[in-house]
């Protein structure tokens, strides 16, 4: 499926945080959106899963206007892994990951073998089975992480959304969920901070400051050394091939020189 943001504009708090963002997404395309704390990331995704309703604006899905689907017509489209997976679950990780189905169901409808067998895929690609008779509270943050994303394979729908969705995973972890999403063949929109990680696994980058869209493009052109510098204030040094670069990151002091304490980005 399809997915386009057109010209639009998140108000909160009496603020514009998403300003006039005009993004299309192709069927199938992994899309990482980029960009410093506040410029707006979450909010341009809370449009495409309507937790949030634009100001000026339009989303749709395959040509569709998202706010006139039905919650199950959007809960079968879109599913979203964000990145503080609720704690209070006072349900297994099976049980969690079943709930994936329920826009499938028919009301009060009963979970079948077929989707008996999607949750047992989606667990093993999530590498959880031998955790599927936890109680999800008694997990850890990656571990719980790991269960909204076995929930959103469940769910089975064409769009992928992903809210920083490697905060809590060691890094062989976040390499396994982005290979994970990629292979999928669906639309994937993730909001990712590691540019290690976008400049791998997607298709485009997006890159957003202030609420507006500054760059948008394959990796290897939007990731540049000027750019990063410029939005996240930091020196980079790229190394790797150009194809595949790899971002090492040194502060910049206030005067807009390096500073000495190297810091390690990779992974
Ligand atoms: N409910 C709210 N009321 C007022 N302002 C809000 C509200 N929610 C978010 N904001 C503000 O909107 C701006 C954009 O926030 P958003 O969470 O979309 O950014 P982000 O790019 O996802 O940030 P991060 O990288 O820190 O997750 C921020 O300045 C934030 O403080």
């Amino acid at each position: 499926m399809r997915v386009d943001f057109d010209g639009v504009t998140v108000t909160l708090g009496g603020r514009d945080v998403v300003r006039d963002a005009t993004l299309a997404v192709e069927p199938g395309s992994v899309v990482g959106l980029v960009g410093p704390n506040g410029s707006g990331k979450s909010s341009l995704l809370r449009t495409l899963y309507r937790v949030l309703t634009p100001r000026l604006g339009t989303v749709r899905i395959d040509g569709l206007d998202v706010r006139r689907l039905t919650g199950r017509q959007a809960a079968r489209a879109v599913a979203v892994m964000l990145q503080d997976p609720p704690t209070d679950f006072d349900l297994s990780v099976q049980e969690t990951v079943l709930l994936g189905r329920a826009p499938h169901h028919a009301s009060f409808g009963r979970d079948t073998p077929a989707d008996l067998r999607i949750v047992d895929d989606a667990m093993r690609r999530a590498e959880i089975t031998d955790l599927a008779d936890r109680m999800v509270a008694t997990l850890s943050g990656g571990q719980r992480q790991r269960v909204m994303l076995a929930r959103a394979l469940a769910q089975e729908s064409p769009v992928l959304v992903l809210d920083e969705p490697s905060n809590h995973l060691d890094i062989s972890h976040q390499h396994e969920l982005m290979s994970t999403v990629r292979s999928l063949g669906r639309t994937v929109i993730a909001a990712l901070h590691d540019l290690n990680l976008a400049a791998q696994y997607c298709d485009r980058v997006v890159v957003l400051a202030a609420g507006r869209v500054v760059a948008d493009g394959p990796p290897t052109r939007v990731l540049t050394r000027e750019l990063i510098t410029a939005t996240f204030e930091v020196e980079v040094r790229v190394l790797g091939d150009p194809d595949q670069p790899v971002f090492a990151f040194r502060r910049l002091a206030a005067d807009g020189t390096s500073t000495r304490t190297e810091s390690h980005a990779r992974s």
